[in-house]
Formats: structure tokens, sequence, C-alpha cells
């Protein structure tokens, strides 16, 4: 089926995923954006085919909607989309870095029969804006999604498959709630640490310029996130406040045991922790090594009914099992669907046939013998 994709906001993640479309898709993607200047150069370089003038006109006849607006903006975009009559086989998806609010404006949509689903692509750069755009960004990346348990299983899947073909990325759906715990940790509290520590030197090289003419690779490795975004960063913690705030809480000690080790020339613990911290630093997962991942995979049989899919997600991201992908294998009606479920590790899919089993699921094989 050719889609009609509207994109609200042709900016860094917005352009990226427009020029994946129209690199590797045939679908016809339209563009909008309050700086003409992006559409321009959109247009361009084909990113887009079509330049619409306002909202409205955008997601006229759009049978997909991606809304790529600092987060604040999602939720607004999503109330004015709440007012419009979209058709009923629209969907709208977000990429915003947080998804328990955005999530919560999207119930608007879904009490008008649109299916919302929230979406994230993690990846991204401290810069911003169409220029930087890149068919590339989110190769290899997870791209995760946060279906309501009412939406139906197709249209999870038909965007799911859509954001595949676009970006390259691993498609992979969880909860909204821990979606925000997680990323709070590993994206917004790095920020937030970036950021202070910049303005914390700042602050000594206002009295002495050595400071900023010293900083070298440490300095600069850690802070390249300082330059992000000040309106994209505003919108992401204050939309994830409760959940930094308490991250935040965890860091300061940290950093006060850290402070208690050097009053009290504790060598040993300085050690410790720094070893601590190069064995996990070498273990986490290089997202270029799996330019080729494993897949492991078993067949469940679920009840043919909107809510299944959710269900199914939430089961499995309860459990902390990491689910790679979903598929529908067969759509009978009035019968039973069967989800290909797809995971990166052996003991995920090993955890998922336990816990699924356990739960009254009939799970199966590639050769569809039950497991
Ligand atoms: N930058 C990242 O690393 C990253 C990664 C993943 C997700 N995200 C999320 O993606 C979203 C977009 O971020 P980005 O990095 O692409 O930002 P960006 O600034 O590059 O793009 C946002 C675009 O929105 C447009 N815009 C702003 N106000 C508008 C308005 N009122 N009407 C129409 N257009 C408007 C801007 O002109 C810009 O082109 C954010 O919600 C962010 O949280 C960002
Ligand atoms: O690489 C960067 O510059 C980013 O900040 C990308 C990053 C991240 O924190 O990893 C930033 C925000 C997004 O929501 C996802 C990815």
């Amino acid at each position: 089926m050719s889609e009609r994709i509207a994109i609200l906001g042709v900016g860094l993640i917005g352009g990226s995923i427009a020029l994946g479309l129209k690199e590797r898709t045939d679908h016809y993607v339209i563009g909008y954006d309050i700086a003409i200047e992006n559409l321009d150069h959109a247009k361009r370089i084909g990113a887009i085919d079509q330049i619409a003038r306002s909202l409205e006109e955008a997601v006229e006849q759009a049978t997909i909607i991606v809304i790529a607006l600092p987060v604040s903006l999602i939720c607004e975009t999503i109330e004015k989309l709440a007012q419009l009559s979209l058709a009923s086989h629209t969907i709208v998806t977000d990429v915003g870095s947080t998804k328990q609010q955005i999530m919560q404006y999207g119930q608007q949509l879904i009490d008008q029969g649109v299916s919302f689903i929230g979406g994230h692509p993690m990846a991204g750069s401290h810069r911003s804006g169409m220029q930087a755009a890149d068919s590339l960004l989110f190769e290899n990346a997870y791209y995760i999604l946060t279906p309501p348990t009412q939406i139906p299983l197709a249209d999870v899947q038909r965007l799911s498959h859509l954001l595949e073909k676009a970006t390259h990325a691993q498609l992979v759906i969880m909860d909204a709630l821990f979606h925000d715990r997680i990323v709070g940790a590993v994206s917004h509290l790095p920020h937030i640490i970036a950021a202070g520590l910049v303005v914390q030197v700042g602050q000594y090289n206002d009295q002495n310029e050595w400071f900023h003419r010293l900083a070298a690779g440490g300095f600069r490795d850690l802070t390249r996130i300082g330059a992000s975004h000040p309106q994209m960063w505003r919108d992401i913690l204050m939309s994830n406040r409760n959940e930094v705030v308490q991250l935040l809480y965890d860091w300061e000690e940290q950093m006060r045991s850290f402070r208690h080790a050097l009053e009290n020339q504790d060598a040993n613990w300085i050690e410790e922790t720094f070893a601590t911290s190069k064995k996990l630093r070498e273990t986490l997962p290089d997202r270029n090594t799996h330019l080729i991942p494993q897949i492991f995979e078993c067949y469940v049989d679920v009840p043919d009914h909107p809510g299944a899919i959710g269900q199914v997600a939430l089961l499995l991201g309860e459990h902390g099992i990491n689910l790679s992908n979903l598929a529908v294998m067969e759509n009978r009606e009035e019968a039973l669907g069967v989800l290909r479920l797809s995971f990166k590790e052996e003991e995920h899919l090993r955890q998922a046939i336990r816990c699924l089993s356990d739960a009254g699921y009939p799970v199966y094989d590639e050769a569809l013998s039950h497991i």
C-alpha cells in the first residue's frame, strides 16, 4: 500500500526520517515546518515531495502522520489534530524523547478512533535542523514504539514495517513508563551532567582562560552533548521531571561517595569504583558490531482482538524482556492471530517462552512445533 506521509517538523529527526523514506520506499512525503528554509532545503534535496503551508494542509489525506517537533509542541499538535477529522485508518506517531506525557495526550486521538502510537528513535545528535539530517542516522539504533493496548495489531505492524524500512533501525516495543525510566538514566541524566560540567568550568574560565585552553579529550568527549538544543532539552526534562528528579538523588549520592572517599583518603574505594566502571563501560553493546544481528524467534497464538498485542508486549516488558520485533503472521477472522516475536538475546527468548507459557499462551518454535 502506498502511504501519504506527513512529517510535522522537518528538522534533524523529521528530516532524517523523510530522507530515509525517500531513499528506501516509494511513499509520498509531505513536509510542514515553521521554518520555510528547512522545507525548501528538504524539497531541493528530495527528502520531501511536497511542502505544506499549514498543519491542516499537511495532514489532509495523510495516511501516516509523524510529529517530529519539540516535546511541548508534540503535545500541542496532538491536541490540534484531535480537533480535525482525520480518517479512521490514519496512524499518528511522534519521535519525542519522552513517552508518558505524550501518550497521555495521544489518548485524545485514540478517543477519536485514530491510532496513536508513540515513537522514539534512540539516536540523534547535539546538532539540529534539516541541514544536519542524515538518512543513516538511525542505522542499527533501537527505535522504540509505545503502542497503547487498544491499538489494532495491524496498525502497529504497518508502522513498524514502514519505520524499519525507512530507518534501518531495530524496532522495539516498550511500555511508556519503562521507557522514561531507562531513557531518563541513559540520555536525560547525561545531558544534565554535561551541561552542569560545562557551566561549572565556564565559571572558572571567567576567572582564568587557561581552563578552556587546557580542555582536552576528556572534557570534550564528556561534554559534546552539552552543546545540544536548549529549548529541546528544556522540554524533555520538564516532560520527564519526576523520573529525572529521582535519578538526580542517586547521582548526588554517587558524587557524595567520591567526595567522602577523597576526604577520607580511601584510595581502595576509588580504584575499585574505577575498575567497576571500566568493566561496565567495556561491556556496553556496540551499535556497530550488530550490523548483521543474530535473531532469536518464537511464535505465539493470541486472540485476534485490538488489545492483544499490548498484553503480550506488556507481559514481556513487566518481566524486563526486550522484544526486538513483533510481526503478525496470520490474522484469521474471529480466530487466533499468530505473532512472531524476535529477540536479540537467546536468554530473552528463553525467558519469553517461559513467561508466555506460564501466562497460558501457546508458544511455538520456527517449525511450528509446540514449545
Ligand atoms: N536531537 C536528537 O538527538 C533527538 C533524538 C531522538 C528524538 N528527538 C526528539 O525529536 C524531536 C525533534 O527534535 P530535533 O532534534 O529534530 O529538533 P530540530 O530542532 O532539529 O527540529 C525541530 C523542527 O521543528 C520545527 N518547528 C519548531 N517549532 C515549530 C512550530 N511551531 N511549527 C512547525 N514547526 C516547528 C523547527 O523549525 C525544526 O525544523 C524532539 O521531540 C526530540 O525530543 C531528538
Ligand atoms: O548523540 C547525541 O547527541 C544525543 O544526544 C542523542 C540522544 C541521546 O541522548 O543519546 C539524545 C536524545 C534522544 O532522545 C536520543 C538520543
